[in-house]
């Protein structure tokens, strides 16, 4: 077994792999303890260090790299500290030990998403710094509780604060996805969530009756026109090789509620589902779609909408654009494949693009299967050291990239 003690280890990789050890796992993450190790990097590093409290006890840690000319924007590296809950039966190895195997691959929750990227930026940080580079635009690390759980006491928050004004973040990078070739994907946009709930009401009786109009039987209908939808939309991502998920509007049925005895007919049946609309769907449009499904499905049926994200933005990957001509240039340098694709699930980046800024996101691991969420989440240390690699071209190029008139 390799060990943190074992001698040949990289330092980037007993980092990473101490960060890994803190349980920053929900329901109950232990924020303090990745604040309090974050503090510890600024002051190693040599770099500023401010907490912003944006809910009482969910705090935004930002560690600072000032840039040569402080007229210009600023890049912003953001990622999150949680982590989602674990099953611990079903892995291998202690999801928190951050076990080392004898091949390199390193098991633990958050070993993909996302607390590689945190220590990969900051290692990345560390490594220019030590090179003795200065570049014109100040770089910010942002570390961001609650994004497991929709960022609502995190960066929903954050970016309303006048600290994060401060910042004056011209471009950012978030997370993405592992990708199993050996290609790299970068996310230019995401879906956007709506969870929507069909409420049926209908005429209520003995069940031994054939009663007219039940609540049932009209809910139905319309799982049958929704469900009928996310067939078409399969259809569609299945039959063209160029579409990727991101690309199309996706629906599950996650919901269904009702009913009171077996004898009795109720009044009232819901169906809940949790839609994903493609950055080109019209929300205005798609919500009369919602309309004509419940018109179709008879008199009594009603939506509700819970969950809704109107502010669906899509940051540039045109070569015209500097951020991404900097970006996709590191690339073309290093001859490493980019996938653009729409991140197929919502992240904080949702947050940064609805203020203004561009964002993508972009996790380094390529030739690695996709295990955020998963039993056995890992990561080949040849992988994670390879993307600081990456990130320390990145940031070269980013931080250098010439004024814009954005920067005003
Ligand atoms: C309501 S916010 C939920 C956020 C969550 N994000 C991820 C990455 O799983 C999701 O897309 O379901
Ligand atoms: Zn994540
Ligand atoms: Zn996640």
């Amino acid at each position: 077994m390799a060990s943190e003690s074992h001698e040949s280890e990289h330092p980037s990789v007993t980092l990473f792999r101490r960060y890994l050890r803190i349980r920053t796992v929900h329901p109950d993450p232990d924020y303090g303890a990745a604040v309090a190790f974050l503090e510890e990097r600024a002051r190693e590093l040599g770099l500023g260090c401010q907490k912003v409290e944006v809910a009482p006890g969910f705090v935004v840690t930002v560690l600072t790299w000032p840039g040569t000319n402080p007229k210009l924007s600023s890049l912003l590296l953001n990622s999150h500290m949680d982590v989602v809950p674990v099953f611990k039966e079903h892995w291998s190895h202690d999801p928190f030990e951050a076990f080392k195997d004898a091949e390199g691959y390193i098991y633990a929750r958050g070993a993909q998403d996302m607390k590689c990227v945190s220590i990969q930026y900051l290692e990345a940080v560390r490594r220019l710094k030590a090179e003795g580079h200065r570049f014109p635009r100040t770089i910010h690390m942002t570390f961001v509780p609650d994004e497991e759980v929709g960022g609502y006491k995190g960066m929903k928050l954050f970016v309303r604060r006048p600290e994060f004004q401060a910042l004056r973040a011209g471009f950012a990078l978030d997370e993405g996805l592992a990708n199993p070739t050996d290609a790299f994907t970068v996310f230019y946009s995401e879906r956007s969530i709506w969870w929507v709930l069909f409420i049926s009401t209908g005429n209520p009786g003995h069940a031994s009756r054939f009663i007219e109009d039940t609540a049932a039987e009209k809910l139905h209908k319309v799982v049958s026109l929704v469900l009928a939808f996310r067939e078409k939309e399969r259809q569609r991502l299945q039959s063209n090789p160029h579409l990727k998920l991101g690309a199309v509007t996706s629906v599950n049925l996650t919901k269904l509620e009702g009913g009171v005895a077996y004898n009795v007919v109720p009044a009232m049946m819901s169906a809940g589902f949790d839609f994903r609309l493609a950055p080109d769907v019209d929300p205005k449009a798609f919500e009369e779609q919602l309309q004509d499904w419940c018109r179709a499905a008879g008199k009594g049926v009603a939506f509700e909408i819970l969950q809704k994200w109107l502010e669906s933005r899509v940051t540039s990957i045109d070569d015209s654009d500097p951020w991404w001509a900097a970006f996709s240039g590191v690339f073309k340098d290093m001859n490493l494949t980019l996938e653009p694709e729409i991140f197929p699930a919502a992240t904080d980046s949702r947050y940064l693009r609805a203020v203004g800024i561009p964002a993508l996101g972009f996790s380094p691991m390529n030739r690695t299967p996709v295990l955020l969420h998963d039993h056995d989440e890992r990561l080949h240390e040849d992988v994670f050291l390879r993307g600081i690699d990456i990130y320390a071209r990145l940031l070269s190029a980013l931080a250098s990239v010439p004024a814009l008139p954005s920067d005003g």
